[in-house]
Order: structure tokens, then sequence, then C-alpha cells
């Protein structure tokens, strides 16, 4: 079995969670309050700035230049063509383009994962933890394509974005560069592999809870 397919069969249950939770049936429907997705495109935001580094990152310490292409281009369309999705939403939901925003805890743990373990652990491992950003968003897109239930969508850029056949082609070469290093690797960083596979899918869950949840620093 591919490092894939048993990641995948591995947050089964994570991956359910997900299509079922209130965030995504209403992003899918189109009744998700206005202030729970600015919430969320606010931290996406912040999380997008890290993680185009992040892909920086693993082009640089990859050995195969074709490898260090593609992650290059990741990162650069993860700062690019994101942050004109999030400008168009900040226009069309009327939020300032500059204000600061402060990194809430869901979204900084999630952004600090991603740069500790492409800094300290082997590139195989980080290598999957960055495949559930793309993986997973499409397969969210995928999925609500399918169910759709209400035209004139707000959120309907963003479907359009994690649907699309540009977004699939990477995410198909994103899956193959990590089934190809599994192949090539140990046992005990397969296992690490797995395992900070498994996290940062837990995270894209806890990501959208936040949003919905408003999960802040405040301590009241
Ligand atoms: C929390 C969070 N996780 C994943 C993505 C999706 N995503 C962002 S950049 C990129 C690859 C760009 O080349 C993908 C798939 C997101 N927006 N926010």
């Amino acid at each position: 079995m591919t490092f894939t397919t048993k990641a995948w069969k591995t947050i089964a249950p994570i991956y359910d969670d997900i299509i079922n939770m209130p965030f995504i049936k209403e992003l899918r429907n189109g009744t998700l309050p206005i202030e729970k997705f600015q919430f969320y495109m606010l931290q996406d935001a912040k999380y997008l700035e890290h993680f185009g580094r992040v892909l920086a990152v693993i082009g640089a310490k990859s050995e195969d230049n074709q490898q260090a292409i593609d992650f290059f281009e990741f990162g650069k369309n993860a700062l690019i063509v994101e942050r004109a999705l999030h400008e168009s939403y900040f226009q069309d939901f009327g939020l300032a383009q500059n204000i600061s925003i402060e990194t809430q805890p869901v979204c900084h743990h999630y952004s600090h994962f991603l740069k500790s373990t492409v800094t300290f652990e082997p590139i195989e491992v980080a290598l999957a933890a960055v495949l559930p950003c793309f993986w997973i968003y499409k397969e969210v897109g995928d999925e609500i394509i399918k169910n759709q239930s209400k035209e004139n969508n707000p959120y309907q850029k963003w479907i359009d974005t994690y649907s699309g056949e540009d977004f699939g082609e990477g995410v198909k070469k994103a899956k193959q560069y990590v089934d190809k290093i599994a192949e090539e690797t140990t046992d005990k960083i397969k296992t690490q592999m797995l395992e900070a596979f498994v996290k940062a899918s837990e995270l894209e869950f806890q990501f959208w809870n936040a949003a919905y949840e408003n999960i802040t620093w405040n301590r009241k």
C-alpha cells in the first residue's frame, strides 16, 4: 500500500468530522455567518504568510531540482494566488486591507508546527506535514461542488479555488513526491511522516473550528 493510501485511511475519521462540521456545511449552503468567515479569512492570511515560506524551505532542501522548482512554485502560489483571493474577499466583505491581524491560538500553533517541522525534522517529515493542506482542501472543495445546494453562494470564489483543475494538478504532484520519498526512506521516518500527516489533518479541523467557535487568546 502506498504511503498516501495508508495516510488517508488513518485520517478518515478526521476527514469525516471535517465534512460534517458546521463551518463546512454552512460554507457549502451559503449560510455561514459572515463574521465567522471573516475570522477564517484573516487568520488564513496570516497562515499563508508562514506556509509560503515553509514550502520554499522544502524546495531549498529538495535534492531533486524538479521537486525544488515545484515547491518554490507552490510557495509562490500560496503567497500570490491566495493573496488575490483574500484581497477580493476583503473588498467583498468590507474588511480593511491594511489592518493588523493578531494571530489567534490555532493559527499560531499550526503555522509554528509547520515551521519547526521543516526546520528540525527530516525533509520527508516536512513533506508529509504539508500534504494535508493541499489534499484536504482539494477533497473539501470537490465535496462541496458535488453537494452544493444554493445558487449565489457568497463563498463561491473560495469553493471554486479549491475545486479547480489547476489546484488538482498541484495536489497530485505533492502526493507523488510524498509517495516517492516514503518509498526511499526508513520505517522510523515513515512513522514520523504518518504522525506529522495526522497532526496537520487534526489542525485543519481545528483551524475551521476556531473560526466557528471564535477561539481567541481572550481569557474571559
Ligand atoms: C489553513 C489552511 N490550510 C490549507 C490551505 C490551502 N492552501 C493554502 S496554500 C496552498 C498551496 C498553494 O500552492 C493550499 C493548498 C489554506 N488556505 N489554509
